[in-house]
């Protein structure tokens, strides 16, 4: 058996090709019938050679003729006579080991990112969602045919510019050699084809780019706009489970990255592709000897630069988490101007930045001093070739730029890897957020008839926990009655459940067990959106006001109330005065969640917000504790007056101010403790008198 390999002396330039052949040696190197292994490192093709290697002389024959063979065949291949994914592999195969390289430096670098991110939070990446991905996509479907269209025409028509221009040069040498005075007429053709060439493929490129553009910008809007509607149709459970900045960054970052990945594999991953395949056919049809030479190059040369790429990636990750580090440093000695800015974290900082400049430095005079060594070398074998009349000046030059065009395009490939995958990952999260369903439904159910409608409200055998902390019952068979038109108080220690009582009323959460009615229906049957905007006017010791006028913050509880029903609101609130005292009254601008207005006035208008949409039921839920006495006085005031003939629930802190209440339930620990009037809970002299007694004595001290 004998085993040649590239390096061997054979001169045929046509055997370089090839990588090793075995045959059968007969005596006085003869050969006889045998395979020839087109062989990248282990064997891998066999191309049957019987006839023409029978029929060898030499070594040196039959390696020229299993040359030539194999030529015919990518010949025969490309013209659809051989079916065979042999040579195809052959010109294919170095590209595909480079891809190999990068791509596993990329996914590494990938999952590294990935697993940087599960560590901050450990949610795992979820599934990729075609179903929902294709119905943004549909729509823009044809659009995407003809940018796929577009982008392929673009790569097909690179891949020939090298050729041109070796036609067009080869032109120029032949006129330049014989009959110097024919140069324009020689030029002129090759010429022409190139500008329409170059001219097809500037047009191609900006359909294509145009088109991904607005196939991204449309699914990105039509994304966010559904996600932003899904994430309000969600429930309050969801929004205590998930944090803002998670649902911000859905909304902005994830599809911005899967809006990017989107365009970029089209654009760049489809057209690479075809432009490495085309090109490396070009560079194989041009010279299979130096595309041979250049094959054994480039998969050690790009695989080293994919692996310091990576490590450099690495650092420079490093670089900036210390540099997050020092800044945060940074910040908080601003805030403070305490110490010296003397500190081991800024150094490090500085010596991590230093050394990624060096590497960086390495890598790009390494990679400059490779490729034009590449360039060099391939310069050295052409001449050889040109000298010899094996190769044209012209066919140098196409292989040159096609060179080029594969490096780029293999660049472009690696980085459309790691692309692709952030893409998946970013866009998974954001379909994992659009399929959510919430348990609780915005709206839909049965509405009570207003003129039937009395607002008695039972809480009947109540279990119930956040599902944040499930381990934590909150409320524990409770019973509770508001009866219409009467004033109920709850009191108790903080943490004791008050406030999850009001919650389950406006059914922002469903109770684990048990059942709450109004006016014997079961509030789970019936309309949340009415429940919440008609039937209950929640006011809480927080109001949350938009930084908009006085006149929309009241509007906001009916928004389609006229103006006289707002000023109605706003004096049974006992805000009218103030708000008239204003240079702009009801227009007045109250700044970004009401900074611009007193405690006590911004309570008003709470009120009167929560007034104007004449609520059968009232919640006040320590509406006046973070008021000062003078605002704590005018506030009560209102609540005094607006609460005649509703059904209100008062959860309060100071007792003083539910004295007057028709039902005092006092809850401890989850549970219903004592039931009664003031004076019946004070005779009785338990919890509630104690309770009563303690506030007192603190008062008194104070
Ligand atoms: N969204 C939530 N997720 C998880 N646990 C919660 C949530 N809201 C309240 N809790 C917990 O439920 C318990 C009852 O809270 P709640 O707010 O109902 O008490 P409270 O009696 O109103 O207290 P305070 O008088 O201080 O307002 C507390 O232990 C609290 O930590």
């Amino acid at each position: 058996m004998l085993h040649l390999c590239l390096r061997s002396s054979v001169k045929s330039r046509r055997l370089f090709s090839i990588c090793s052949v075995k045959t059968q040696p007969r005596t006085g190197g003869r050969t006889s019938a045998g395979r020839i292994c087109l062989n990248w490192g282990q064997p891998c093709w066999r191309y049957p050679l019987a006839t023409e290697v029978s029929e060898c002389t030499s070594i040196s024959q039959l390696l020229y003729k299993s040359g030539k063979s194999i030529r015919q065949c990518v010949y025969g291949w490309l013209r659809g006579r051989v079916r065979t994914p042999h040579t195809f592999l052959l010109v294919t195969s170095p590209g595909l080991i480079t891809l190999g390289l990068q791509f596993r430096n990329n996914v590494a670098h990938c999952e590294e990112e990935q697993r940087c991110k599960v560590n901050q939070s450990p949610q795992p990446v979820p599934e990729f969602n075609w179903k929902e991905f294709w119905k943004f996509l549909r729509p823009e479907f044809a659009t995407l045919i003809w940018a796929i269209l577009f982008a392929c025409g673009a790569a097909l028509l690179n891949t020939q510019i090298p050729l041109m221009l070796g036609d067009l040069m080869n032109g120029l040498v032949q006129c330049l050699r014989t009959n110097p005075a024919c140069y324009l007429k020689a030029m002129k053709m090759p010429a022409i084809k190139l500008m329409i060439a170059y001219t097809l493929q500037g047009i191609l490129t900006c359909c294509y780019i145009t088109l991904l553009s607005r196939i991204g910008e449309r699914v990105a809007a039509n994304l966010r706009k559904e996600l932003f509607s899904t994430l309000l149709r969600q429930d309050i459970a969801f929004f205590d489970a998930t944090r803002t900045g998670q649902m911000v960054s859905r909304l902005t970052n994830d599809i911005q990255e899967f809006k990017s990945s989107f365009k970029l594999v089209i654009s760049q991953g489809l057209k690479s592709v075809t432009q490495t395949i085309g090109c490396l056919v070009s560079l194989y049809l041009v010279s299979p000897k130096l595309t041979s030479l250049m094959c054994l190059v480039m998969p050690f040369l790009v695989g080293t630069g994919a692996y310091i790429g990576s490590y450099l990636r690495k650092l420079s990750q490093k670089a900036q988490e210390q540099g997050h580090l020092a800044s945060d440093l940074i910040t908080t000695l601003v805030q403070t101007w305490t110490k010296e800015l003397n500190s081991r974290e800024v150094d490090e900082a500085s010596s991590m930045s230093q050394i990624l400049g060096f590497g960086i430095g390495i890598f790009q005079g390494l990679s400059n001093f490779s490729l034009n060594c590449v360039v060099l070398g391939t310069i050295c074998v052409s001449g050889m070739m040109l000298a010899k009349e094996q190769l044209r000046a012209g066919d140098l030059m196409s292989f040159l730029v096609a060179t080029q065009t594969v490096q780029r395009s293999l660049a472009n490939i690696s980085i459309t890897f790691g692309q692709v995958i952030r893409g998946i990952s970013s866009g998974s999260r954001v379909f994992e957020f659009l399929t959510l369903q919430s348990n609780i439904p915005i709206q839909g159910g049965f509405q009570i008839p207003s003129h039937v409608l009395v607002g008695q409200v039972h809480f009947d055998n109540i279990d119930f926990s956040y599902a944040t902390r499930p381990g934590q019952v909150v409320l524990h068979n409770l019973n509770l009655t508001l009866p219409a038109s009467k004033m109920v108080a709850i009191v108790g220690q903080s943490g004791t459940g008050k406030s999850t009582i009001a919650s389950l009323l406006e059914r922002f959460y469903d109770p684990d067990s048990g059942i709450i009615t109004l006016d014997g229906y079961d509030i789970r049957t019936l309309d949340p959106q009415w429940l919440r905007s008609h039937v209950i006017g929640y006011i809480s010791q927080e109001p949350v006001l938009f930084g908009t006028s006085i006149k929309e913050n009241i509007r906001f509880g009916k928004p389609d109330a006229s103006d006289e029903e707002v000023y109605e609101a706003a004096r049974q609130a006992n805000a009218d005065g103030f708000i008239q005292s204003f240079p702009d009254g009801y227009m007045t601008i109250v700044g970004e969640r009401g900074m611009s207005l007193s405690g006590g006035q911004r309570q008003r208008i709470a009120i009167a917000r929560a007034l104007i949409k004449n609520p059968c039921i009232l919640v006040l839920d320590e509406a006046t504790s973070a008021l000062d006495a003078e605002s704590e006085r005018m506030v009560q005031d209102a609540l005094d007056h607006i609460q005649k003939g509703r059904t209100v629930l008062v959860i309060a802190h100071r007792l003083s101010s539910i004295k007057a209440a028709d039902v005092i339930c006092v809850l401890a620990n989850g549970r219903m403790k004592e039931v009664g009037t003031h004076a019946e809970l004070m005779k009785r002299g338990g919890l509630y008198a104690e309770l009563v007694r303690r506030q007192t004595s603190e008062e008194t001290i104070m």
